[in-house]
């Protein structure tokens, strides 16, 4: 994808994301969104009795795709829409304007098979906290009508992978770290063998050594397990290190996309990715995100 940032009419420079390649056939395409709007009612004013509301929009016009086996990342401060965007992908809202489709399947029309297609893991996870990861996840299992012994094993292999010791697998979810409940987070999507992954802040709160876990774990999935993986995060850094393209998002907006290398250019020569962020979104991510 090239990247076309107008020179700044407005303060934000703009790309074309529209469509996706011609040369894509639709089995390359694991993901498709456009023209994707999300709004929310929210209290705008009035009186206790009399209040007034406002829609606004946390997911407004945003397109792009992403090709099958690719890292895509979005970068975007708190509320710019990540978390909306991830849940409209994975069938759990249904967006007001445009369309979202999984190889070629439309997540409102085609709901159950897409669920079928991924799964997503998110910073606020929901487990039956007395119970242990293992408890927890047998029971997911079987909402999902996985066999017991192999949905275990599975969770295993993860979890181990994750750098999870096994003793932890049977001690109650509450007694864990938060990096070991998004460990567990993990390897409950796993269950499922999603070929699309859509992790919203996987290291988001982790130590560095969980942090780097989870990071290795993100590029064995891609690069052994052949999945498609769409993260948001605030972290540049990890944006660099696992994403083959960037989007950022500010205000519910894509306002820039490309390699890491294509949006460092945008900023200029020798500036980073923090550099292009704050130019290009007019925000700084560090400020927002302990705001
Ligand atoms: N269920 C909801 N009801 C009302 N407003 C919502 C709801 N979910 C999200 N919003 C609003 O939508 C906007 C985008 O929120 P969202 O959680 O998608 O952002 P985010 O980029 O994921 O933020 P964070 O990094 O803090 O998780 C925010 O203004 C938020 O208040």
């Amino acid at each position: 994808m090239t990247v076309t940032a107008s020179p700044a009419a407005s303060p934000r420079a703009s790309v074309d994301m529209s469509a996706p390649n011609r040369d894509l056939s639709a089995r390359e395409i694991a993901l498709d969104v456009r023209n994707l709007v999300k709004g929310f009612r929210k209290r705008s004013g009035g009186t206790l009795l009399r209040p007034q509301y406002a829609e606004s929009r946390a997911v407004d016009d945003v397109s792009f795709h992403v090709r099958r086996g690719e890292i895509y990342g979005v970068l975007g401060p708190n509320g710019s829409g990540k978390s909306t965007l991830i849940r409209a992908m994975s069938t759990l809202l249904i967006p007001d304007q445009g369309t979202v489709s999984v190889f070629g399947l439309d997540v409102v029309r085609d709901e159950a098979q897409v669920r079928r297609l991924l799964n997503r893991v998110s910073v606020d996870a929901a487990f039956y906290k007395k119970l242990s990861p293992r408890e927890n996840l047998l029971y997911s299992a079987q909402l999902y009508g996985l066999d017991r012994h192999v949905a275990e094993e599975r969770a295993l292999v993860t979890l181990r992978r994750l750098g999870l010791k096994d003793k932890a697998f049977q001690e109650p979810l509450e007694e864990m770290s938060r990096g070991m409940q998004q460990k567990v987070a993990i390897a409950r999507a796993f269950l499922t063998s999603p070929i699309v992954v859509l992790l919203d802040e996987p290291t988001t709160g982790l130590d560095p050594k969980s942090r780097r876990d989870v990071q290795e774990f993100v590029l064995e999935l891609r690069d052994v397990h052949d999945a498609t993986i769409i993260l948001t995060t605030h972290d540049m850094p990890e944006a660099e290190r696992l994403c083959d393209r960037i989007a950022f998002i500010s205000g519910g907006k894509f306002v820039a996309e490309g390699t890491a290398e294509q949006l460092r250019a945008l900023a200029g020569p020798g500036r980073t990715l923090e550099d292009a962020f704050i130019e290009l979104t007019g925000e700084d991510l560090a400020t927002e995100e302990t705001a």
